[in-house]
């Protein structure tokens, strides 16, 4: 017993010491771990940190089902698991703002200077000839200019789009509740020395290998050198979608099939068409941050979302990081310390000229665009001139006990409350208390670590560049922008009703009155964008402006691209419930005509509140079973009884599945739905503006009857083919649905898609459904035919109308969409590193912008003035594009002598 108890004993001594033994390991292997990945989270990896962090935000706005704080699950969560309805905060509602304020990096206060620390603004006085003739000039110029930017590539935003991140729908903050938000990014630092900043420019510079460009303004460089600078130029991103196009395997957490589930694609008959193979080069989409915690469904869609939908492995992949927007990836203060240098005050602004001490061209930490400011008050007292002062940047808190530079009493931009946030950055009303004008201040933060922010820097240069050229009242002004340390102003008119979608959640449907007004408007918006070739590719409710008498704004042109002549494949981008079939099947050349499909879409959503198709959510709001119908189902979508048959006919009209098929933006101009919109309801066009406006618009003579006829946009061609069609829809039969037939279905037909690599599958795409309050009333009509077979109410209207179509649309030798032009070109790749390469790609592109010989022709020197209220820009635009008489104020002195009297 004793012997069996002692020997047991013993035995259970040695196990329970062998025990003790293997706990002790066990703890200690855990304890190492643990310190090594508490090493590794506080100090190895920052981008884990805010991964952490970003997560933890995301999370905190949208619950999650796991019990788990896990990160990696947190992340798969936020793509995939969350509840598929995220009702849309309202506008005006506080959220959780995620602000890069806890690095104590503000927008110093720095006066615009070229690279040798003279002012930058430094533009001639337009000079009357350039007023009487830029509009020409300046169209000329400028579609030379972009079309440079395209075949160089560089600023052409499809560069870009395969990773770009699609902007959620932006949220608008008329109320201006988000005081904590709207304070200034930063107080500077008085005594911190400007050295610094040269300091860093010139290192971002050496980094960059950017050429240094610090003729911008002295010397009128020729288009060579513009288009040498933009093959170095890259179009930013949008901040939330962005994937490095150099780096694009570098975001592998990013990949946007974290949205859904494989089986989902499997499932999918329209996906599972690709092969696994081709699955795995595909493209790059991504949905919307779901940080942002903004995202409405509306959220623009960048690069090969069919890619991310294709891509099975990424699925909830711990290294998602739901969290691509820069701002979230931000680094920490440490690496932006530069901000926090003090601005000097430029030279001018205190009465003396000095030249930089080292005279060196990134001697200037910044540098303003002196593109197209608001035309009539031209002065140098506006935030580009040499007198702006450093103490009057929109980063200056606007305490009023702060004493600001005395000298520095022209006009100040001063950043007041937040109007909406966008995936770019934030946008705050811009106040000028000396002129009592104001401005909407778009502020774009750019990180120096993070490769997205160079997309975003690009992008907002390409939106820039194209902005700039762009000048009509239904287009939102674009007044110019400047860079101040690591943040990036885009001074733009003031539009204050905010955008239809804002007002669609607030106040529910619109009226057939206002509909049939605003799309009139919108298409006086896109005709004119058509005729310079570019096409917005983002139309929706969220990016049309509205103010207080109704005059719609088209804005967000983060997206928009120049049409050149050559072949390239369909970029996918947009909005998922507004994208037309083309973009999503990526079966065609990508032409104008998208636009048109978006706007029927967008008269869908102000009838109803929501879009077309938004009922098909889907998991993980990736939206897959609405892109599905979109793209590859033969139905169209419903349209609400409470519309018209003008109305429905108009829809019907845009959404032809075959692009070829959608009448131009100058052709629905004529369309009864809206040209018979009374002259009250277009305050900002005469009647006899808005007879000449639209075959103006489309540079192209009609050969129709009657002005009212003028319907531009049609060679032979298309004539030949409208008046097939007419004889058609004349007959009550569409040959949309023959043609349609023969038209790819797959989303894989692309060779665009197989240029990308797996992880270049990081986009987000919109994740979070349209949820509005406001339901759409009314019965709906669904339409069915497919592929076009669209039932035509009107076809003796329709009839007269398309016969009558003889215009033609200049620079084009093809009819209404040709599928061999206007394409797309194909991206470039990033040559850009690092933030200050983001504010260096600004300042080349910018530089590039100011180097276009266009700038010598016309119109930008024009608008070098200080911005001016916006129905003044409008009507001002509006006479020069018109090229009214002689007669017409255009006279530039006028214009000036206006001005300078202190209009
Ligand atoms: N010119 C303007 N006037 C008034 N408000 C504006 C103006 N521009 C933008 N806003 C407000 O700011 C919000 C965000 O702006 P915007 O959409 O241009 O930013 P973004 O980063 O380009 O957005 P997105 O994510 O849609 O691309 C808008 O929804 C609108 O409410």
């Amino acid at each position: 017993m004793r012997s069996w108890w002692g020997k047991s004993s013993s035995k259970e001594e040695k196990k329970k010491a062998n025990k003790e033994s293997f706990i002790d390991t066990i703890n200690r292997k855990l304890k190492i771990t643990s310190k090594e990945k508490s090493n590794n989270r506080s100090g190895g990896s920052r981008r884990c940190c805010k991964d952490t962090l970003s997560e933890r935000v995301s999370l905190s706005r949208i619950p999650s089902r796991s019990p788990s704080p896990s990160t990696h699950v947190s992340r798969c969560q936020s793509f995939s698991e969350r509840p598929q309805a995220q009702p849309l905060p309202l506008p005006g509602v506080p959220r959780t703002k995620i602000r890069r304020s806890d690095s104590g990096i503000g927008a110093s206060v720095k006066p615009g200077l070229d690279g040798r620390g003279k002012p930058l603004h430094l533009l001639p006085l337009p000079r009357p000839g350039h007023v009487l003739n830029r509009l020409d000039q300046a169209d000329t110029a400028g579609d030379l200019a972009t079309a440079s930017v395209s075949s160089d590539s560089s600023i052409d935003s499809d560069d870009l789009s395969d990773s770009r991140v699609l902007s959620p729908l932006t949220s608008d903050y008329e109320n201006g509740n988000r005081t904590a938000v709207n304070s200034p990014p930063s107080m500077m630092r008085q005594d911190q020395s400007p050295i610094i900043n040269r300091k860093n420019s010139r290192e971002t510079l050496k980094h960059a290998n950017l050429p240094v460009n610090n003729q911008t303004l002295s010397t009128p460089p020729k288009r060579a050198i513009f288009s040498s600078q933009v093959q170095n130029l890259q179009i930013p991103h949008r901040v939330a979608f962005f994937s490095a196009p150099d780096s694009s395997m570098s975001s592998p957490s990013r990949s946007p099939m974290r949205a859904f589930g494989t089986e989902q694609v499997i499932n999918n008959g329209f996906w599972a068409g690709k092969t696994y193979s081709d699955i795995g080069v595909l493209g790059s989409g991504q949905c919307s941050s779901p940080g942002s915690g903004y995202n409405s469904g509306q959220n623009s869609i960048g690069g090969d979302m069919s890619g991310q939908l294709l891509w099975p492995n990424s699925r909830c992949s711990p290294e998602c990081s739901p969290l691509p927007s820069p701002r979230m990836t931000s680094p920490g203060p440490s690496s932006r310390i530069h901000s926090g240098a003090v601005t000097p005050l430029h030279p001018r602004a205190a009465g003396v000229t000095i030249e930089s001490p080292t005279s060196r061209p990134d001697d200037g930490k910044q540098q303003s665009h002196r593109l197209p400011l608001p035309p009539i008050t031209i002065s140098n007292n506006h935030p580009f001139s040499p007198t702006y002062s450093a103490s009057t940047s929109p980063s200056v808190p606007r305490s009023p006990s702060r004493m600001e530079n005395p000298t520095s009493s022209g006009t100040r931009w001063q950043k007041g409350r937040m109007l909406g946030r966008g995936s770019f950055g934030d946008v705050y009303l811009g106040f000028n208390r000396e002129r009592g004008e104001m401005c909407a201040m778009k502020e774009v933060a750019l990180f120096s670590d993070d490769a997205k922010s160079k997309e975003s820097a690009q992008q907002l240069g390409q939106e820039i560049v194209l902005l700039s050229r762009l000048h009509h009242p239904n287009i939102v002004q674009y007044y110019g922008s400047e860079t101040v340390d690591d943040k990036l102003y885009i001074y733009l008119e003031y539009v204050s009703g905010g955008s239809i979608y804002k007002l669609l959640q607030e106040y529910g449907q619109f009226g057939e009155k206002a509909i049939r007004s605003y799309t009139q408007q919108i298409l006086c918006g896109l005709a004119y964008l058509h005729a310079k070739k570019t096409v917005h590719r983002d139309i929706k409710g969220a990016n049309i402006l509205v103010d207080p008498t109704g005059r719609v704004k088209l804005a967000d042109f983060g997206m928009a691209k120049h049409i050149s002549g050559q072949s390239c494949p369909l970029s996918f981008r947009g909005s998922p419930y507004w994208m037309a079939p083309e973009v999503i099947k990526n079966s065609n050349g990508c032409n104008l005509a998208v636009d048109i499909w978006s706007l029927g879409c967008t008269v869908l959503e102000m009838a109803t509140t929501k879009p077309p198709w938004s009922q098909y959510e889907g998991v993980c709001k990736i939206k897959v079973p609405a892109m599905f119908k979109i793209g590859n189902s033969k139905e169209l979508p419903e349209i609400p009884d409470n519309l018209s048959d003008d109305g429905k006919d108009f829809v019907r009209q845009c959404l032809q599945r075959n692009p070829s098929h959608r009448p131009t933006a100058a052709q629905l101009l004529e369309h009864p739905f809206v040209n018979n919109v009374a002259p009250m309801e277009r305050p900002f066009l005469s009647p006899e503006l808005s007879e000449e406006l639209p075959a103006i618009m489309n540079s192209g003579r009609s050969m129709g009857i009657g002005p009212a006829r003028n319907v531009s946009g049609f060679d032979s061609e298309g004539i030949s083919m409208h008046q097939s069609r007419a004889t058609k829809i004349g007959s009550g039969i569409s040959d949309a649905h023959t043609k349609n037939s023969s038209c790819p279905v797959s989303p894989i037909g692309s060779p665009h898609l197989f240029s990308r690599s797996p992880q270049n599958l990081s986009g987000r795409m919109s994740p979070s459904p349209i949820s509005s309050p406001h339901t759409a009333s009314g019965s709906s009509t669904p339409l069915t035919g497919g592929c076009g077979a669209i039932p035509f109410h009107h076809a003796k209207q329709r009839i007269t109308y398309l016969q009558e179509s003889k215009g033609m649309i200049p620079g084009s030798q093809s009819s209404f969409y040709p599928n061999n032009n206007n394409l797309y070109q194909e991206p470039k790749p990033d040559l850009f590193r690092g933030m200050s390469q983001a504010s260096c790609v600004f300042r080349e592109i910018i530089s590039s912008e100011n180097s276009n010989p266009g700038n010598q022709l016309g119109w930008p020197e024009l608008y070098d003035g200080h911005p001016v209220l916006a129905d003044r820009v409008s009507q001002q635009l509006l006479r020069d594009h018109m090229k009214l008489k002689p007669s017409l104020d255009l006279n530039p002195n006028l214009s000036i002598r206006g001005h300078t009297n202190g209009i």
